[in-house]
């Protein structure tokens, strides 16, 4: 009897936040008992079904740092196959609205600014080795 074959799981599609003020970027760490759990990641999360993907990242910024963002231009997009999912990921430029409550950790393990020393690859997710280039080299420039 052959075997049947696994299906696919499908594509998951991720929009995350480049933002950047004084020179430094805005991180989020994951929670324990998540995937990749205790990574430093750009804030974000995965879109609805159905959602703009814009509209989905104001929604996980709002939910995971209590911020109010604007969303700008793409800065990556990165395919990446994890042993139990493939993610598209969009990274988007954006920035806090005026009179936005300042970032806090209400569903991430914890949030910080960041140099460009501290963005050592090994401690984020093996997809954003992409990412992470351009925003050093944006704060390069900044
Ligand atoms: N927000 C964000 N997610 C990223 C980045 N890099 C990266 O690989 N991801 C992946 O994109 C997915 C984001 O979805 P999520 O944070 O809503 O998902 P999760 O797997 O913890 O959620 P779940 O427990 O509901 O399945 C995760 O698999 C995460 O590892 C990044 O820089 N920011």
């Amino acid at each position: 009897m052959s075997a049947t074959p696994e299906p696919s799981p499908p594509l998951v599609l991720v929009a995350a936040a480049v933002i950047i003020e004084r020179g430094r970027v805005l991180l989020t760490q994951r929670k324990a008992g998540a995937h990749l759990e205790g990574a430093w990641e750009f804030p974000g999360g995965k879109v609805e079904a159905d959602e703009d993907p814009r509209d989905a990242l104001i929604r996980e910024l709002r939910e995971e740092i209590g911020v109010e963002a604007q969303v700008g231009d793409i800065v990556e997009v990165t395919y990446h196959r994890y042993p139990k999912k493939p993610v598209l990921l969009l990274f988007y430029a954006a920035a806090l609205a005026e009179g936005s409550p300042a970032p806090a950790a209400l569903d991430v393990a914890a949030v910080r600014w960041a140099e460009a020393a501290d963005l050592r690859d090994e401690l984020f997710p093996p997809a954003d080795v992409a990412v992470l280039a351009k925003v050093r080299a944006r704060l390069a420039g900044a």
